[in-house]
């Protein structure tokens, strides 16, 4: 674990010291867009136009944010027109790296580490350095290393190219996906880190109260609709979609996010089942770089490194979410 200052990798674990113990996550600084005739996006410089075979998506499987755009990758019928390559799951002293040779490789620059994808967009660049990551192999530059603005673009950028119009932000919900989404980041899927990383009791249990809270607020919610924006299956079910499916494999345990499991919300556990369960989903669920990503990676946090054998959870079993209609 670590982050570049001026180009340079220094090996340092996140600085809580200065926020009372409180992990803070820090903004995303490659924000420009993908669009489908190259103009500018919402932020960033314009150029980026949608083409096949022109970008490619670095993830990591073990990661939540990255796990969205390998979704909507999936759901968008991407799969030929962007590539992807995934990092392996430990993040250790350098941070996430590839594996030469095996098919964690950087199959576009044969790199050791994906800090020298950072410096190869930016010689300068300081900060963290996370996946996703979106690259454009014509500018050989980053497009952005942002999730939220990643699946944005994979909605509808290449519509053209696919002739796949499904619409997970659909501009009459987009006031209502919006609100959910704000809740669900800071409650829930940075909620978890907020627990895990906290470096003092009052830390975590702020971030503890607030994640359970919102758990149950959502489970309320969800015994009314099959989905969080209504009735639509929408980006807002996907953003949450990716921390539930880790959430008792890791979460509970490593992040001490203990007060229940997923499988004791009746309506969470069936909502989580609903959404493995659409075609293509399941493989991008991959348990075993969750659990060794996270049980591996965060030292202080583990410091044997041993990663549990279980939980057994059964994404596959029917569920009754088709109760609202389909
Ligand atoms: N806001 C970013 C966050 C991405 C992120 O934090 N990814 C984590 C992995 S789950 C990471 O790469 N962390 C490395 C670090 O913080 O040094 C996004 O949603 O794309």
């Amino acid at each position: 674990m670590g982050l570049l200052v001026d180009g340079q990798w220094h090996d340092k674990w996140y600085d809580t010291s200065k926020s009372g113990g409180r992990f803070e996550r820090s903004e995303s600084q490659f924000r420009n867009w993908v669009t489908a005739d190259g103009s500018a996006g919402l932020t960033g410089k314009g150029g980026f136009k949608a083409e096949s075979g022109r970008y490619h998506l670095y993830v990591s499987f073990a990661c939540p944010w990255a796990h969205r755009t390998l979704i909507f990758r999936k759901l968008k019928g991407l799969e030929d027109v962007i590539t992807v390559s995934a990092v392996a799951p430990e993040m250790l002293s350098n941070g996430w790296e590839f594996r030469a040779g095996t098919d964690l490789a950087d199959p576009l620059f044969d790199s050791k580490f994906m800090h020298q994808i950072y410096t190869r967009a930016d010689e300068n660049y300081s900060g963290r350095v996370t996946v996703p990551v979106l690259w454009d192999k014509q500018k050989n530059t980053v497009v952005s290393n942002e999730s939220a603005d990643i699946i944005r673009m994979f909605n509808n950028a290449f519509n053209d190219i696919t002739g796949n119009t499904d619409d997970y932000y659909p501009q009459e919900l987009q006031a209502a996906i919006d609100e959910v989404n704000g809740f669900v980041y800071d409650n829930i899927n940075n909620g978890v880190y907020k627990s895990g990383f906290a470096t003092t009791q009052e830390a975590y249990e702020e971030a503890f109260d607030n994640l359970f809270k919102a758990l149950d607020q959502v489970e309320q919610q969800l015994a009314g609709s099959r989905y969080l924006a209504g009735s639509v299956l929408t980006e807002a079910d996907w953003r949450l979609f990716t921390t539930l499916v880790r959430f008792d494999a890791v979460y509970v345990g490593h992040f001490k996010c203990n007060q229940k499991r997923i499988v004791d919300y009746p309506n969470i556990w069936n909502f989580v089942r609903d959404l493995y369960q659409v075609p293509g989903v399941a493989e991008t669920v991959r348990m075993d770089h969750i659990k060794t990503h996270y049980y591996v990676s965060h030292d202080m946090i583990n410091p044997t490194g041993v990663v549990p054998k279980g939980p057994e959870i059964d994404f596959t079993a029917p569920h009754d979410r088709n109760k609202f209609g389909g």
